[in-house]
């Protein structure tokens, strides 16, 4: 790893593909700002001394373990395949997972054609399964004690049981809607992925120390809000207990004021994590809430 000091932190970001929007999304709503050079290869942080290189998924793990970059966003499914890689080399992984980011979500699974029978993985015995994750898969085949040949494709790999170079195969899905036009079924999950930030396993030595806390703190407010929802409601005094047993998924303590002139009722105030759905309006309404309203949450500081 380069050990050259450096005063601003760099962060390797897709430059095209399903990461790519998500992720320059989440940095804008975390308060980050570019100016894009002219190549789109390289954008600078104007708001923060925090800049972005767009580079293909594949190499975001290589340049950080390299020192080209400081934090990177990739997938879990690309950044496990190469930690695996450098294991079987016999090296420690020179990155590391620090946030999943909630979105890219997507698993690596086994998919068989729709017409083979499925007793479990002793099923892939002795079969060629075609997938771009050669590591993950041999992983999962060692695990599972099966002997099967790993073919290695980098692409179009749900075709390779009608080119009849596989009779298995091991790939992303996501809908499965690309497994169903290639008449495969999904049969076993080896990894469940979504988009996830890495950096390096050992601390930053100089300022961009401070800069990764600050991004990180940034992000989980960010992701933190991005499922939270304010509710606000008026309650009787009677009710209060039952109707705040009943707010879904708060993690922090409701807030209760008075209302003029009522020593009857109270307001009551949460932010709650995740769904609201109309069945916790209709369940905190029969247990005594009136005027319910929920709101988005913009942000949030811990
Ligand atoms: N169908 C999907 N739904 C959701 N996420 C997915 C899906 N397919 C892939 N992903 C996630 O998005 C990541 C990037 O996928 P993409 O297809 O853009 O990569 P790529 O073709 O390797 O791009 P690059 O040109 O950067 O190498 C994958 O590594 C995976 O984590
Ligand atoms: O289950 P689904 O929703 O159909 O998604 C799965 C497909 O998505 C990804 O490919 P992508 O569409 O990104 O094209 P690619 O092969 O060019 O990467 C993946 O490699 C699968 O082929
Ligand atoms: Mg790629």
């Amino acid at each position: 790893m380069s050990n050259k000091p450096r005063d601003r932190l760099r962060v390797a970001t897709q430059k095209s593909g399903r990461l790519t929007d998500a992720g320059r999304d989440l940095l804008t709503r975390s308060g980050l700002s570019f100016r894009e050079s002219r190549d789109r290869l390289f954008c600078y942080g104007e708001s923060l001394p925090i800049d972005l290189l767009l580079v293909r998924d594949d190499d975001i793990p290589g340049l950080i373990a390299e020192g080209t970059c400081d934090l990177g966003f990739v997938g879990r499914n690309v950044l496990e395949e190469q930690r695996l890689e450098r294991t079987r080399r016999g090296e420690a992984a020179p990155f590391r997972e620090l946030r999943a980011l909630g979105f890219g979500r997507c698993r690596l699974s086994i998919a068989v054609p729709q017409d083979m029978a499925w007793a479990g993985p002793q099923s892939l015995a002795g079969l060629r399964i075609a997938t771009s994750y050669p590591q993950l898969l041999g992983d999962w085949l060692d695990r599972h004690g099966i002997a099967a040949q790993v073919v290695m494709l980098s692409g179009s790999v749900e075709i390779a049981p009608r080119l009849g170079t596989a009779e298995a195969i091991c790939d992303l899905v996501s809908s499965g809607a690309t497994l169903a036009a290639n008449q495969l079924r999904e049969v076993a999950t080896v990894l469940d992925s979504e988009a996830v930030l890495i950096g390096p396993a050992q601390p930053f030595a100089d300022e961009r120390g401070d800069h990764a806390d600050l991004l990180l703190r940034r992000l989980d407010g960010t992701l933190q809000v991005r499922d939270s929802k304010l509710l606000m409601l008026h309650v009787d005094r009677t009710a209060l207990d039952a109707v705040i047993r009943l707010l879904p998924g708060i993690d922090t303590t409701p807030i209760v004021t008075a209302l003029d002139g009522r020593s009857d009722a109270v307001a009551l105030q949460a932010v709650c994590q995740g769904a609201i759905t109309w069945q916790h309006l209709e369940d905190m309404k029969r247990a005594g809430a009136r005027s319910m309203l929920v709101l988005p949450v913009e942000q949030m500081l811990a």
